[in-house]
């Protein structure tokens, strides 16, 4: 018989992922045998208390920290072992993570400069800012834009080399209602025609709800995998009717009794 071939290949396959910090106060164990396998394509969410190991867990899917002994961690069927080229990083603190004194197209070309050609480091860096609708200010320094704006820069800059994989804490985390839904379409957007496959980790559970094809929680000290379920929804999505749907409304449910179990 032929060996049997999955129907979506993995992108990240996690096995017993557990990690011990060395800190003053001794070794602090902040992962425990965290396993799971995550689909080229999908947009899976991590959610969980504060302290519990997601900016952890989004750290070894980047390759900047080694999972502990025994554990392993694999991209598209290749060990991780190091930071591999495909997979981008997007953080909540999109002003330090920005360099001020570059302007917004210096500053997403900065991972490309030296790698490709100036015709075409122009060209990708003013595609990348067309997708999030900066092209317009890509002269200005980040500090003359609004907070959201600097955000999108950022995701700019991680669009820029074109990655297969998008790893994203709290991304939108500091920004008002109003252009936290406007980033979280556009992410939709870029997704839908790129195909990227996002770990994203967030402490809300409307926009895990809303993003997500997959939400798992972790939880517990040191922390595993709690709760998982799927998100049974379109992949197109909307503010408003994707909210109003039964789907959407029994993973904000699910998701809920998950966070409120953990309080209890
Ligand atoms: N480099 C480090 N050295 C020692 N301890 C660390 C280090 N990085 C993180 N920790 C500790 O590991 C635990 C998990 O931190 P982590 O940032 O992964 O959690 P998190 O779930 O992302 O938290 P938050 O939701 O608040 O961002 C915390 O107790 C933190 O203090």
């Amino acid at each position: 018989m032929p060996p049997t071939t999955p129907l979506v290949a993995s992108a990240f396959a996690c096995e017993n992922v557990s990690v011990t910090y060395d800190t003053r106060n001794g070794p602090l164990r902040v992962l425990e045998n965290v396993s799971f396998t995550c689909a080229r394509g999908e947009f899976v969410t991590l959610l969980g208390p504060s302290g519990t190991g997601k900016t952890t867990l989004l750290r070894i899917l980047a390759g900047l920290l080694p999972p502990g002994d025994g554990s392993s961690v694999s991209l598209d069927g290749e060990p991780l072992t190091g930071p591999a080229d495909g997979v981008a990083l997007v953080f909540q603190n999109y002003a330090a993570s920005l360099l001020q004194w570059r302007t917004v197209e210096r500053n997403v070309g900065l991972g490309l400069e030296g790698r490709v050609g100036k015709a075409e480091l122009g060209d990708r860096v003013r595609a990348a800012l067309d997708l999030v609708g900066l092209d317009s200010r890509r002269r200005d320094y980040p500090w003359q834009l609004s907070g959201g704006m600097q955000q999108r820069v950022q995701i700019a800059r991680a669009l820029v080399t074109r990655p297969e994989v998008l790893l994203m804490d709290e991304p939108f985390g500091a920004l008002d209602a109003m252009t936290k839904a406007q980033l979280q379409d556009q992410l939709l957007e870029l997704r839908a025609s790129t195909g990227a496959t996002v770990v994203f980790v967030t402490h809300d559970l409307d926009e895990a709800a809303y993003l997500s094809d997959r939400v798992m929680v972790l939880s517990g000290t040191p922390a595993s995998i709690t709760a998982e379920f799927e998100v049974d929804l379109p992949a197109q999505r909307d503010q408003i009717s994707t909210k109003e749907l039964p789907g959407y409304l029994s993973a904000r449910h699910r998701i809920h009794d998950a966070i409120g179990a953990l309080h209890a």
